[in-house]
């Protein structure tokens, strides 16, 4: 039976990197290269930490070419412990997820990870909350502005770092940014590109948050960093869809059941770094009113549109805009800033009226559970979403939005007032499950 063959990284010559190789039935082999800043230092680390670091590398680079034509059998050239063989399967399947779905594949999927078991570590890993250095992963959005002006209230010295796939997103994200931004750089390799784009490879969403969590933590490990920090926000656990009884997330790499899979294998090697998410107790109104208020400096370079990020298809945003204002996340987070916003101030943020436009109807149906799917997309819980409508309904100014004013109705016949008016009450006040360090979770008023 032929299998997808992931090879064990190689250093690069001459450049600060590795090269990540796969073999894909079919289709042949395939090299993804990493690129690091000179800063980190690879021959500083233990050596089983540093292979155990760059075998969770390959696992999770590797779903972008396993996904170009799924094997029924996933075969590294290493040794699996338990928590590296529970990242393979979680990243393989539901990772995968809406791939599988939206390819009309089965779903679960059904394959076998072959590979020998390896001995975890067993040692309790060691939290640093004193003189902490933090590697904060910055996609330019709301969640990461947010992110790294919590943890520099910490006290803690930040380093934002980007993963980037082309220059031209590097320069966009550097300028979304009003501090400097660390950029680690990936080249995909090109075939496998242009096999997506003829039709001879299958494509779709792969999960990259597990993909930047990974070479965030080979980075910071090499440079000496404490913490690695995510963003990731208790609504990403929120499915987008059910398939046959099955939940199928878009964001499941930034799920709390994920984080806990990454961490499992960080501590079976003994990884240096303590990795978590500073958002995961709050809710997405807890973050778009700390931007609101105490990141009110942001306001004007930060975009979450994710059209800023493409970096070989067809919908890249011109250079001027940061926003598109007719997607799906563009609508998502206008409607989470526009309580905290007067209706001027909105529109010179989001470089448009998203909420005035009759186009984005759909989109604000979805996002507020009116329809059976969520979109596939970056976005919130729903009731949330339905909360923040709810109180919209209440501002004099922002009633009058057409969007606001065309949702009403079914906003009320699908949620129950009083029930949107308690979630809207608790949305900055509620803390949820976390993994979070004492001195952060302090902070976060999150126990
Ligand atoms: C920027 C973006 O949203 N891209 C998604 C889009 O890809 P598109 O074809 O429009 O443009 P490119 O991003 O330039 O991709 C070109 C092709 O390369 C494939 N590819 C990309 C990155 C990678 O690591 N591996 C790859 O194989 C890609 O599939 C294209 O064929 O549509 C794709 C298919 O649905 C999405 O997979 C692209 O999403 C990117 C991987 C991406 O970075 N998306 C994030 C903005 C995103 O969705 N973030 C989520 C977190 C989701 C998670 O962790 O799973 C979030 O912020 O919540
Ligand atoms: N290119 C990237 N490099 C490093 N980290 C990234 C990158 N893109 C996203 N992230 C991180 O992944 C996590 C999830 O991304 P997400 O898109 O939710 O955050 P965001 O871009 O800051 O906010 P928003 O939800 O407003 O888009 C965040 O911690 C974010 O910083």
């Amino acid at each position: 039976m032929s299998s997808f063959r992931l090879c064990f990284p190689r250093r690069l010559d001459g450049q600060n990197g590795f090269a990540f190789e796969y073999d894909v039935p079919g289709l042949g082999a395939f090299t993804e290269t990493v690129i690091f800043p000179d800063a980190a230092r690879f021959d500083r680390l233990d050596r089983s930490v540093l292979a155990g670091l760059v075998r969770m590398a390959a696992i999770l680079i590797g779903t972008s070419y396993y996904k170009a034509a799924p094997a029924r059998v996933i075969e590294p050239d290493f040794a699996l412990s338990d928590a590296e063989r529970r990242l393979v399967e979680l990243a393989y399947g539901p990772g995968l997820g809406e791939f599988y779905v939206r390819n009309d594949l089965p779903y679960p999927p059904d394959f076998t990870v072959k590979a020998e078991p390896r001995m975890a570590q067993l040692r309790t890993p060691e939290i640093k909350t004193e003189d902490v250095r933090a590697a904060v992963a910055f996609g330019g959005g709301k969640d990461s502005h947010v992110a790294a002006s919590l943890i520099q209230a910490t006290g803690a010295e930040v380093e934002r770092v980007s993963l980037i796939l082309s220059e031209s997103v590097g320069e966009r994200l550097v300028a979304m940014s009003e501090a400097p931004v660390t950029l680690i750089r990936r080249r995909i390799d090109p075939h496998l590109i242009e096999l997506g784009r003829s039709g001879r490879a299958l494509n779709g969403h792969i999960p990259i948050t597990g993909v930047n969590s990974c070479l965030m933590a080979l980075y910071a490990a090499a440079k000496g960093l404490d913490w690695v920090v995510f963003a990731n926000e208790r609504a990403a656990s929120e499915p987008t869809m059910d398939s046959n009884g099955h939940p199928v997330n878009h964001q499941f790499s930034k799920s709390l059941e994920f984080e806990d899979a990454l961490r499992a294998a960080f501590t079976a090697i003994n990884a240096p770094v303590t990795y978590f998410s500073i958002l995961r107790p709050v809710s997405e109104l807890w973050t778009a009113h700390y931007l609101a208020t105490a990141g009110e400096a942001a306001l004007d370079i930060f975009a979450s549109c994710n059209r800023n990020f493409v970096f070989a298809g067809p919908n890249a945003l011109p250079k001027d805009k940061r926003w598109c204002g007719e997607c799906a996340k563009c609508v998502y987070t206008a409607v989470l800033l526009a309580p905290f916003l007067s209706v001027e101030r909105h529109e010179r943020v989001f470089q448009s009226k998203p909420l005035h436009n009759p186009a984005n109807l759909e989109f604000l149906r979805e996002i507020a559970g009116l329809t059976d799917a969520k979109p596939w997309e970056c976005v919130g819980e729903r009731r949330e979403v339905a909360a923040a409508l709810a109180h919209l309904l209440t501002d004099a100014d922002w009633a009058k939005a057409p969007l606001i004013q065309a949702i009403e109705p079914e906003l009320f016949s699908q949620w129950a007032r009083e029930d949107l008016q308690q979630a809207w009450a608790e949305a900055l006040d509620a803390r949820s499950e976390h993994r979070m360090p004492a001195p952060v979770a302090e902070l976060m008023d999150a126990s």
